[in-house]
Formats: structure tokens, C-alpha cells, sequence
């Protein structure tokens, strides 16, 4: 058998010469050859043709009887058809151009590749026909893609050392000698170099295929893709062929994207891509570490994994609402693996991508903003409520200062009211409560003061209420405070005498005037230190030390069942009795000198003595309005005498000394009626202003009003 071989440009392939007519795989082999094959016989006539003949030219298979060379070329003559024969006889291979027709009669050019043979005793042409149209097409286009796609191919023939390159392949590796794309050359010019001339001896000695990306030492650097394949005769490599692309743009594409994934990766807040059915499509690093999940378990989820509250109707909402906004932003709460959660705020954007609607969720961590939130919130809330506090108790001290109340002197020289003063001494360091008994302008509001200024707390208020100037409905509300809308007329919230006296001391004076009501909720302040503004719900606790004063006998108030006894023996822990100035008169004459300068230097008077005469007349005299009454009788006197020395005169009580005897047979309090019912008939009824009897009997016009209503005296009645 002999082989003939047939180059076509730079393919090659094989028939068979003796197997004709073909068996039936080269038959096959020859119908479905890439090119026109025909033979001809001496005539000229066609005696076979392949496929591609027929679908090129037109024709029906039918018709091939009919067909000869002259159908194919109607320019050739059969003179010249001979002469061609003859000559294709004679080289064996004949090798031409040509232009040949098709049934429809449009021409084309072609290159043809004639060959004589013979087969039982009769000869033939074979010719394969190549259009050359279509090959230098597909080489323009070949070229047009090299550039395009900048793609340089070369060929290295290891038998001879040949080296074939492309055009786009030298100016890739920008040279113009193609023997600098030789191995040997080549890997100089990358960084990598030693890795790929490891690769390209791979490929020489044992046909290893390659494909990588390589830097140039070009300043700035360029990035080429090289690949690399071995051609084997056998088992031989023949020659290896590459190919170089520039990939510089798309390198540096995919470098800035891997830093944008390496930004996204280890950035703090969590980065999640989710698609419209709930499937988790990618995450960041920080999902899996802040979460507590593996990576196997995420790669697995969709939103339904990682929040069991969401359903898929709301998720479609969801989506929806991203879709048409674009931006969404919200807060939410994150769980974690360990079933832990967090405050999040989350910004959910909309993304595009291949025709799929995404969401690309971006959650931050707030608990630390939502804490200092609320610690602003609370630590504001706190300051309000203390300026609040601040401007009561300073409104409270600005009223106490108008007052005038001398808070540090005490005048004491007699022995019974300096025992008074130890015990208040005593008691002033600790936190016990206090009850000071005794009667009405004995001085037991200068106790209690002197109580709190000699005790821990006199850095914080000493707050004072009196009972018996109140009226009962409004006790409740000062003490405690009352909510705004806690009854009609509370257009405001106010704060109660007991928050303003928080960690200070509160004194309650004429406590048995307190409504039999309220006292279960002053016994609750005084032992849980807690109580609940009128109108609130919110109980309150405070710190206070609790001084009470009563001119009444709580004794009897108890028994007569118009005082708690729970509450009297809480508020009796350390009772002081305050002694009545006609008990201890030995302090008259000091108490007088004292009053007489404070007044006179606030009158601007001269007063610097007083006359024997006088304090004698003061001694003699029961004050049943005490120290007050002492002090406000000399106040009088400095207004209306004048001179260095106070003189008897008409300010002296008219019933001076008289009394003594009647008090002996009659209850004090019945002593005090007598005394409030003649002042107010001396004073027509008026019991206010510098005439009034409040004024003389040394009260403050209030104390005067209460202690006339529990005494039953009527005013008009006591005039008429
Ligand atoms: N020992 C004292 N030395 C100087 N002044 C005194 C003394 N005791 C009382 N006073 C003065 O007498 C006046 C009446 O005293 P205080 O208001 O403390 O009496 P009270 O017992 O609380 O009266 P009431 O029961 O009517 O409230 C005050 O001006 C006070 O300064």
C-alpha cells in the first residue's frame, strides 16, 4: 500500500492510494473532508465528488453524471483540459489557482491540488479544492482577533530550533527580534522568572501544559498571561507552541476587586448578598467570626436560617420595598449562633446583577451607640430632675432667707435649757428622728435647726413644713408631690418637700395637725424611706432625717385616737422637751439685751441697755407666747421709744403679771384660750398686721388662725 500525501497550506493529511474504491472508512473519511475533492476522468467528466463539493456548488448528487470540468470552468477548452491532463500525468501533483462556478453561476477563487492516479487499468484526476476567499477571511479575522484580544502566538520546532511568533506576539513582549521570545530569553523579563522557566522545562522534557500570569520587570509592571503546549510525533515532543496575552487591565480589574473584597472581608460591620428567594449568596469574614457560624453552615443558608422571624411574605415585601427604594434603612435585632442578640442598624441596597435582583444588607453593631444613648438619655433625664430640685430648694431658701430666722443664736444661761442644748448636741450626729414638744415660740424651729447644723447632713437642706398653716387637701401634695393632672388644679408636676429634703433633714412642725389620713404615709417614708407622689405610680426613695415638733400633748392625741400610736412611738425615738420661757426666766434678761440690739440696729435706733425697770416687768410677766412673744414686745418697744436705755412704757402687756394667779387653776390650754380671747377683744378682732393679736401674742399670723379653730374661738363671735 502506498500513501499519498497532500499538503494544503500549512495542513497536511493523507488518502490511501490503493483502496480505491474506498473501503468504507476512508470513504467516509473523504465525504467529510474540510475541502472540495472531485475526480476526473480523461474526458474531463466528473466521476466522483465529496459532499462539500455538492453543497458548495449547488448541486444535486443526481446530477453528477451530467457534470465535467467544463460545467465547473467555462473558460477552460478541451484542448486545454488535455493539455492539463498531460501535465498532471506527468508531475504526479499539480498545484494551481484557479476561478470556478457554481450551478447559480457566481464565480469564486480557489487553489487547487491536482493528482494523478490510477485504479484497475483506468486514470483519474483528483483534485482538492480549497476557497481561497475563505482562507485568507479566516486569516484577516485571525489577525483582527490577535489584536483585539491582544493574544501573540508562537512555535518552537525542537528538532531544528526553529521559532515561528506572531506579530502581536513581538509587540506583546515589546521586542523586535522574535529570538528574544526563545526560553532562554524570555524569562529575564518577568519577575517571577526562575518560576516559568520551571514551566517552560515542563513543557520541553515532559509535554507539562501551562497557563499562568506573569509580571513584567517593567516599571510601571505589565501583567501577561502565557500558555504553553507540547506537540507530540508519538511519544516524542516535536515542537510546543504558546501563546502570550496582554491581561494588564483585567489583572488590575481583578486586583482592585480583591482589594475590594479584602475591604469588604475584613470589615467590621457584617456584608451579606442575598437573592430574592432568601439564599445567602455571599458574606464577609466577619459574618462567620461575629456570628459564631461556620463557614460550611453559611455557605448553606438563606435568611430563614438566620432569622426564624422572617417569613417568606415578608421577605418578598422586603425585597420589593429595596427594589423600588433602592436604599433601606432600619434597625433591627441580630441573633447570634449561641442565641445571643444585638442591636443593629442595617442598611439594605439594591443590586443588579445579571438580571438578578439582589440585596446587599450592611449591619453595624449599635449596642454601644444604643447604651450611650440611653446613658445620655438617663444621665439628661437625671440632670433635668435635679434642676428641677435645685430650683425648688433654691426658691425653698430664697423664701427662708426673706424670713430672717436667726438659724445659729441660741441665748442660753440658764442650767434647765442648757440640758435642753446637750441633748440636742447629742442627738445632732446621728440620724435618729427627733420630736421637740413644747409650747408655741419656745423655740423649737431654732432646735431643729440647730439639729441639722450640727449634724452630717448640714451640706444638703434642712426643709420645713408646717402642718398647721396648711390647709389639709394640700399637706399630702407638699409633702409628697403630686404628678401633673394628679387632681384639679395640678396643671404642673411638683416635687414634694420630702424629695427636696432627699439626704438632708425635714422638719414637720405642729405634726399634730397632721390629717389622721396621711400619717400611714409618713410612718412608710419614715421606716422604708419610700412613698409614691399623688398621682404616680412610681414609688420614690429617699434619704431624710425627719425632726417633728408639736405644741400639742400626742399622749392624749393617741388615746383620744386622733394620732396613730405606731406613728407616735416611731416619731418619739428621742423626744426633746423644749422648757417655756416662764420655767426658765433666768434667761430673760440676756434674751431681752439680744433682741433689743438686733432691733434697734435694724431699726436704726441707739438702744444699747435695758432699765432694770423693765426687766423686772419682764420677769413678772408669764409669755405665754414664750420667746416670740419676748422678742416681738421688744421689736415693738424699739419702735415706738427712742433713747440709749429701754424704759418701761405703754407696749408693756397691760395684764402684766395679773395672770400668774388664774393659770394655776385652770389647764393651760384653757389659760391660752383666756389669753387669745382677750388680746383679740384688746385688738377688735383683728388678728393680722402690726396691731393685730397675732403680732402681740408673738405668733405668726397662721399659727394664731390654727391654734384659734382647734381652740374653738370664733372671731366675730369674740368681738360681738
Ligand atoms: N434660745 C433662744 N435664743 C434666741 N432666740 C430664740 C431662742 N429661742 C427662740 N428664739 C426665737 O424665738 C422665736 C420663736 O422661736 P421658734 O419659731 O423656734 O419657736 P417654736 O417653738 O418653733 O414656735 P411655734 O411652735 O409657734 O412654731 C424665733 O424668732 C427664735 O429665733
Amino acid at each position: 500500500m502506498r500513501n499519498i500525501n497532500v499538503f494544503l497550506g500549512s495542513q497536511s493529511f493523507t488518502i490511501m492510494n490503493d483502496s480505491i474504491p474506498f473501503d468504507t472508512v476512508n470513504q467516509w473519511l473523504v465525504e467529510e473532508l474540510p475541502y472540495e475533492v472531485i475526480w476526473f476522468n480523461e474526458n474531463g467528466k466528473i466521476v466522483y465528488a465529496n459532499n462539500l463539493f455538492f453543497k458548495k456548488l449547488g448541486y444535486r448528487k443526481s446530477e453528477l453524471d451530467q457534470l465535467s470540468i467544463f460545467d465547473l470552468n467555462s473558460t477552460v477548452t478541451e484542448e486545454e483540459w488535455q493539455e492539463h491532463w498531460n501535465s498532471v500525468q506527468e508531475n504526479r501533483i499539480v498545484n494551481f489557482k484557479d476561478t470556478h462556478r457554481r450551478k447559480d453561476g457566481k464565480l469564486y477563487e480557489v487553489e487547487v491540488f491536482a493528482q494523478f492516479f490510477s485504479n484497475n487499468g483506468k486514470s483519474y484526476i483528483s483534485a482538492i479544492i480549497n476557497e481561497i476567499t475563505e482562507s485568507s477571511f479566516y486569516r484577516n479575522l485571525l489577525n483582527h482577533a490577535e489584536r483585539l484580544t491582544r493574544v501573540g502566538g508562537w512555535k518552537l520546532n525542537l528538532q531544528d530550533g526553529s521559532l515561528i511568533v506572531t506579530e502581536e506576539a513581538l509587540k506583546i513582549i515589546k521586542v523586535d527580534d522574535k529570538e528574544e521570545l526563545l526560553p532562554g530569553n524570555i524569562i529575564h523579563r518577568f519577575k517571577n522568572g526562575s518560576e516559568y522557566q520551571g514551566l517552560l522545562k515542563g513543557l520541553m522534557r515532559s509535554a507539562q501544559a501551562y497557563d499562568v500570569v506573569l509580571e513584567t520587570n517593567e516599571k510601571p509592571s505589565r501583567y501577561i498571561r502565557s500558555a504553553g503546549q507540547a506537540i507530540l510525533k508519538g511519544k516524542k515532543i516535536f515542537k510546543i507552541i504558546g501563546a502570550y496575552q496582554d491581561v494588564t487591565e483585567l489583572q488590575e480589574r481583578q486586583n482592585a476587586l480583591r482589594l475590594y473584597k479584602d475591604i469588604l472581608d475584613n470589615a467590621e460591620d457584617l456584608v451579606y448578598v442575598y437573592n430574592r428567594q432568601g439564599k445567602l449568596i455571599h458574606y464577609s469574614n466577619s459574618v462567620a467570626k461575629v456570628l459564631g457560624f461556620t463557614r460550611k453552615e453559611l455557605d448553606n443558608f438563606s435568611i430563614y436560617d438566620l432569622d426564624s422571624s422572617i417569613t417568606p411574605e415578608w421577605w418578598s415585601e422586603h425585597m420589593d420595598d429595596i427594589a423600588k427604594n433602592k436604599v433601606l434603612r432600619f434597625e433591627w435585632v441580630v441573633g447570634r449562633k449561641d442565641g445571643t442578640k444585638f442591636q443593629a442598624d442595617i442598611t439594605a441596597n439594591h443590586i443588579s446583577f445579571e438580571g438578578e435582583d439582589l440585596n446587599c444588607a450592611v449591619i453595624r453593631d449599635i449596642t454601644g451607640r444604643k447604651q450611650r444613648e440611653s446613658d445620655l438619655f438617663n444621665a439628661f433625664e437625671e440632670i433635668r430632675s435635679l434642676k428641677k430640685q435645685l430650683e425648688q430648694e433654691n426658691e425653698y431658701l430664697q423664701t427662708e432667707i426673706k424670713r430672717n430666722i436667726n438659724f445659729d443664736n441660741i441665748i442660753c444661761t440658764s442650767e434647765s435649757y442648757a440640758k435642753v442644748l446637750k441633748e440636742v448636741e447629742k442627738v445632732a450626729k446621728t440620724d435618729t428622728t427627733v420630736l421637740i414638744t413644747g409650747e408655741s415660740g419656745t423655740g423649737k424651729e431654732l432646735l431643729a435647726n440647730g439639729i441639722h447644723q450640727n449634724s452630717q447632713r448640714n451640706q444638703r437642706p434642712l426643709i420645713k413644713v408646717n402642718m398647721a398653716t396648711l390647709p389639709n387637701e394640700l399637706i399630702e401634695s407638699e409633702l409628697f408631690g403630686h404628678k401633673k393632672g394628679a387632681f384639679t388644679g395640678a396643671t404642673a408636676e411638683k416635687i414634694g418637700k420630702f424629695s427636696l429634703a432627699d439626704e438632708g433633714t425635714i422638719f414637720l412642725d405642729e405634726i399634730g395637725e397632721m390629717p389622721l389620713e396621711l400619717q400611714s404615709k409618713l410612718l412608710r417614708v419614715l421606716q422604708e424611706g419610700e412613698f409614691d407622689p399623688l398621682g404616680s405610680n412610681k414609688t420614690k426613695k429617699v434619704d431624710v432625717r425627719v425632726i417633728a415638733a408639736t405644741n400639742r400633748n400626742l399622749d392624749e392625741m393617741v388615746e383620744k385616737g386622733q394620732f396613730r400610736e405606731d406613728l407616735y412611738y416611731r416619731l418619739n425615738v428621742f423626744p426633746i422637751h423644749n422648757i417655756p420661757l416662764r420655767e426658765r426666766k433666768e434667761d430673760i434678761p440676756l434674751l431681752a439685751q439680744f433682741f433689743l440690739e438686733k432691733y434697734s440696729t435694724k431699726a436704726g435706733k441707739a438702744f444699747r441697755k435695758i432699765s432694770k425697770k423693765t426687766i423686772d416687768k419682764f420677769m413678772e410677766y408669764p409669755f405665754p407666747g414664750n420667746i416670740r412673744e419676748l422678742e416681738n414686745l421688744i421689736e415693738r418697744a424699739v419702735i415706738l421709744e427712742e433713747g440709749t436705755t429701754l424704759f418701761p412704757g405703754s407696749w408693756l402687756p397691760a395684764n402684766n403679771g395679773n395672770g400668774n394667779a388664774d393659770t394655776t387653776l385652770k389647764t393651760f390650754e384653757q389659760v391660752q384660750k383666756d389669753h387669745i380671747v382677750r388680746v383679740l377683744k384688746h385688738t377688735k378682732g383683728r388678728v393680722s398686721g402690726p396691731n393685730g393679736a397675732a403680732s402681740i401674742l408673738g405668733m405668726k399670723d397662721k399659727t394664731l388662725f390654727a391654734k384659734m379653730k382647734r381652740l374653738g374661738i370664733e372671731r366675730q363671735t369674740v368681738y360681738k
